[in-house]
């Protein structure tokens, strides 16, 4: 609240630059001027989107890490197709869209891995209207809860849903819709996903590119809270690779 004030006060400055979230919220005005947000609704938007924002790829990169050593058919084919994108470039080149579009391997890893450990396991939505589902009515006005574990491991949407299998996303308009639900669905779908794809693509890049790594601890357990975190932590033995 404290830096709620501090921003709205700041805001009444001539030339305050605000390009944060917190000035970004203050500034919402509806048609008769009025502030749209209260104070308290302010606060849980941050934290939404601190928690939302942050703790989901931070999952989904731990996971990566632990499954990349434990399973080095996948391992080697996506350091080739980092590597063949480091060599491409010169030394101190950054990576660019096009790049990204390359990594298409790493990416059908990480909807793997999301979808055997979702890092938002459910989510609920309210019935606009009643409906009726597998024989049940669910009266209008009701609140429903979505399960991703439940559609993801469902053997008639992803035969063998146990097995790790990348592949799966070879073709993602063969999977239908609401079905993979990692990011959720619908006009509440995550609004952070294409940067989320990015910051987890960046980091594999780099990850395999200029490190190897080894797990400390042969756990392959997690439990959650609510995000899956291995149950032992992640202890892993990091080392710098010699540059490309
Ligand atoms: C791998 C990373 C991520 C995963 C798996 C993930 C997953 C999800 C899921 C399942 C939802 C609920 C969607 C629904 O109800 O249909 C959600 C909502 C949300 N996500 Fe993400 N997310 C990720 C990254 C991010 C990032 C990086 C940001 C912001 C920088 C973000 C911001 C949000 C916000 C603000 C919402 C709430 C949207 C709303 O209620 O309208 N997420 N995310």
């Amino acid at each position: 609240m404290d830096i709620i004030h501090e921003k709205r006060s700041r805001m009444q400055e001539a030339n305050y630059l605000h390009n944060d979230l917190i000035s970004s919220l203050l500034s919402l005005r509806g048609d008769d001027n009025a502030t749209l947000l209260s104070d308290q609704e302010i606060v849980d938007n941050v934290r939404t989107v601190m928690v939302a924002g942050h703790d989901t790829s931070s999952t989904v990169l731990t996971f990566l890490t632990r499954h990349l050593a434990n399973d080095p058919v996948v391992y080697a084919t996506i350091l080739k197709e980092q590597e063949d994108i480091a060599i491409s470039k010169s030394l101190e080149g950054v990576l660019t869209w096009e790049d990204l579009a390359k990594m298409k391997y790493t990416w059908r890893t990480t909807l793997e891995i999301l979808r055997m450990i979702p890092a938002v396991f459910a989510g609920f939505r309210r019935t606009r209207k009643d409906i009726e589902f597998g024989g049940y009515l669910i009266p209008k006005g009701w609140q429903v809860c979505w399960a991703a574990n439940m559609t993801h491991m469902n053997d008639s949407i992803f035969p063998e849903p146990s097995k790790f299998d990348p592949s799966r996303f070879e073709n993602q308009a063969s999977i239908p819709p609401y079905c993979y639900v990692a990011f959720g669905g619908g006009p509440r779908i995550c609004p952070g996903y294409e940067f989320a794809r990015i910051e987890i693509l960046v980091t594999m890049h780099y990850l395999v590119t200029r490190y190897t790594w080894k797990l400390c601890c042969k756990d392959n357990k997690f439990s959650r809270d609510p995000m899956p975190i291995p149950t032992q932590g992640l202890p892993i033995d990091i080392e710098q690779k010699n540059k490309l």
